[in-house]
């Protein structure tokens, strides 16, 4: 059982120790009261009521009077102090807990979903909350009450306490027996209830593709079967602790039998007095009670063992990128960055970077190409320190990053990611955020820069404008343009980007590109794209493989190489796109360079190009359902697509990602076979289709192009 939390629990206690100590000083003053009382009446009946003395009465009258005082005036401290120790000690570690979710790295935010780290903020920190408040101090005091009445039960008829004390043996008993099986009900209700809470957060943050796909049946039924579930769990944790409350109780019944007969044989055998049998009777009762309430006190007990252990997972959690002892503070500029020999894996089964050297000069605008999958963002995200290497180093200046502080790497280097994350806040603190030093006037100028100023002066409320979920309410172009004014403000010496124009038109996607080229020099910009058309200035290409770089060089150089960077050049010229995004063309020598139009004259290929008509596909939309008829093909002109398979009991499964000038669906142009697979858009994305249809009235007038065709696509059916 890992008892981390509880430790530091007891930790944050004993940092209290005066409030501590008071506490439990009330709760002995308490206890002896409780406990003492019921032993008055063995002096009340014997000493005072039977021989009528008045002046015995009036002694133990005062005595319980004084007593009582001293009780009232106990508790109200013990409330004082048990409130204040137990806020202070639920508050550190709530913020315990917060500063080490905040400390920890990438890995981390992949194994834990939000409803994992929610449940444990809320209904966890509740159930601890509640044993520190009154289970455990409760616990306490009826464990004294119980050890302290027993000792004067003993000192007024031993042989009865024993008999008794045989029976209890039965209210112990029968919780034990249960606890193990309440403790596995309770962690797997726990978990049910992550479950659900999961989905809650997938259906808030994708309630728009949600509605746009039409899911909301799926998720209905994922919802009711999960609730069942919770109901299922909810029942038997319900009844395991009526049962283990019962137990004791019911045991109880049959020691008072017990005491009574036995007692009253004792009374008639002259071996305990009536007063005594009373005070005996009384202070049983009240014992009996005590262990009652604890064995009431175990449900809510094992509910926060669970709850401290899945806190104490939490806080054992060790960043995988720690910050090193003695950090080295980054100078606020720098004069190159390297990968020397950098082989990394996300787990321990597969390496997607292997033995990547490489070096980026201060000043410099480099870019990281190549096909989809082949590691450029892995390798940015190496450089941005979100991740250590598993084996080779990266470094600035030769300082390994490991060994540098977080703080000033973050001050040098600010990463921009193609997935803008956006606070719920106003424009203004989504750009300002934790930069107390930025004027008004510098956050308009990055603004500017990042051609979004006009944008949000447009807007009624300006820089003011709230951000809802998260950056939904704006569109794509709005959040990456927003992302990279955020970065401009903080004045870094090294942007990360990664895909930051992917989600943007034409125009927009020009604008940022030309700000990169005004940005290099001051700035060192590295940046991640498919697209290759955006990097031709950049003064280094680097070209990316199955996670080596297959080769590197300026645009021209690559070209003449004649190597990947050329096929995938080649693959993405000469379609061509409207300012807006709204209407494409593609050129009759792309076409030609399309096996699957192999053998077909210009001239008709000329007339193939002019039956394209464009689409635009929105984020999440498959444009290809598996099982469908297919009548269309496509080729993508600028965007990125998920190619995925229904794997049965399984869901679906991606099988390969398509770009920016792949193609698919040319079978659908001969013949109507349903779909083999589901083609979905994972940005927005403008292809370009042809309808069977369409294409026949084409290959009717000339039959030697669908001969041709034919004899292509058959080779590869
Ligand atoms: N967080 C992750 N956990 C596990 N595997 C990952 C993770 N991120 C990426 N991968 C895998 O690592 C490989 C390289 O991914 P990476 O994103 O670096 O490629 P890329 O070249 O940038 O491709 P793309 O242009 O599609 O983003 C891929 O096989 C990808 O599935």
């Amino acid at each position: 059982m890992r008892l981390k939390g509880f430790t530091a629990m007891l930790r944050y206690f004993t940092r209290h120790r005066w409030l501590l100590g008071l506490f439990l000083c009330t709760i002995v003053v308490e206890v002896a009261y409780a406990v003492a009382s019921p032993l008055s009446l063995q002096y009340l009946v014997d000493d005072a009521f039977a021989p009528k003395n008045v002046r015995v009465f009036l002694i133990i009258f005062a005595v319980l009077i004084g007593g009582g005082v001293l009780h009232i005036a106990a508790s109200l401290l013990g409330d004082y102090s048990l409130g204040k120790l137990s806020g202070e000690g639920i508050r550190q570690l709530r913020s315990e807990l917060f500063d080490h979710v905040q400390k920890q790295s990438l890995p981390f935010y992949e194994r834990y979903r939000v409803g994992d780290l929610v449940t444990r903020f809320s209904s966890d920190m509740a159930s601890i909350e509640r044993v520190v408040r009154a289970s455990f101090p409760l616990l306490l005091k009826e464990l004294l009450s119980v050890l302290l009445g027993l000792a004067m039960l003993f000192s007024i008829e031993w042989k009865l306490t024993l008999a008794v004390l045989a029976g209890s043996a039965l209210m112990v008993v029968g919780p034990r027996l249960l606890q193990g099986r309440a403790e596995a009900v309770h962690a797997s209700y726990k978990e049910a209830q992550e479950r659900f809470s999961n989905t809650i957060d997938e259906m808030v943050k994708g309630h728009r593709t949600i509605k746009g796909l039409h899911l909301q049946r799926r998720f209905r039924e994922r919802a009711g079967s999960q609730l069942r579930e919770l109901f299922a769990f909810g029942l038997k944790q319900h009844m395991l602790n009526s049962l283990m409350e019962r137990l004791p109780l019911t045991a109880l019944l049959i020691l008072n039998g017990v005491m009574i007969g036995f007692g009253g044989y004792l009374i008639f055998q002259d071996e305990i007095t009536i007063g005594g049998f009373m005070a005996f009777f009384t202070l049983f009762l009240s014992v009996g009670q005590s262990g009652s309430n604890l064995s009431f006190l175990f449900p809510s007990l094992i509910e926060s063992g669970v709850s401290f252990r899945r806190i104490g997972d939490i806080l054992e959690a060790r960043p995988d990128v720690p910050e090193a002892a003695k950090p080295v503070e980054l100078p606020a500029s720098f004069g190159s960055i390297r990968m020397d020999r950098v082989t990394f894996g996300y787990s321990a089964e597969a390496d997607q970077l292997r033995d990547v050297s490489l070096k980026v000069a201060a000043g410099s605008y480099v870019a990281f190409v190549g096909p989809s999958g082949s590691g450029k963002s892995t390798a940015l995200q190496l450089l941005s320190r979100f991740y250590d290497p598993r084996q080779g180093a990266v470094s600035i200046d030769g300082h390994d990053l490991r060994t540098v502080s977080e703080a000033s790497l973050r001050k040098l280097a600010a990463p921009v990611a193609q997935d803008t994350f956006l606070f719920n806040t106003t424009i203004r603190d989504n750009l300002l955020l934790g930069g107390a030093d930025r004027t008004e006037a510098d956050m308009v100028e990055a603004a500017k820069r990042a051609n979004i100023h006009d944008v949000i002066a447009g807007w009624p409320e300006g820089y003011d404008t709230p951000v809802r979920h998260e950056g939904g309410s704006l569109s794509g172009g709005e959040r990456q343009r927003l992302a990279i004014a955020r970065a401009l403000l903080r004045k870094p010496k090294l942007l990360l980007l990664d895909e930051v124009t992917s989600a943007l038109d034409p125009a927009t996607e020009a604008d940022i590109n030309a700000l990169l080229l005004r940005l290099r020099g001051a700035h060192t910009i590295i940046a991640v794209t498919h697209r290759l058309a955006s990097v031709v200035n950049a003064d280094t290409i680097y070209v990316f493989r199955d996670g080596a770089i297959a080769e590197s060089g300026t645009h021209d150089e690559l070209l003449q190489r004649n190597g990947l960077y050329r096929s995938l050049w080649e693959k993405q010229r000469g379609f061509h796109l409207s300012q807006d995004g709204l209407h494409a063309t593609v050129d009759v020598d792309r076409l030609a360079k399309l096996a699957v139009f192999e053998g077909i004259e210009p001239s008709l290929l000329r007339d193939v190009a002019s039956l394209f008509s464009t689409e635009t596909c929105k984020e999440g939309e498959a444009i290809v359902r598996e099982g469908e008829e297919g009548n269309k093909f496509y080729m993508i002109v600028r965007g990125k697509f998920e190619v995925a398979k229904l794997v049965p009991g399984k869901g679906e499964n991606r099988v390969a990602v398509l770009q920016d000038g792949d193609h698919f669906g040319e079978i659908a142009l001969l013949q109507n076979i349903p779909r083999t697979a589901t083609v979905r858009a994972l940005v927005p994305s403008v292809v370009l289709s042809v309808r069977r249809e369409a294409f026949h009235r084409l290959t009717e007038e000339h039959p030697q192009m669908l001969a041709a065709l034919e004899r292509t696509l058959r080779q590869r059916i």
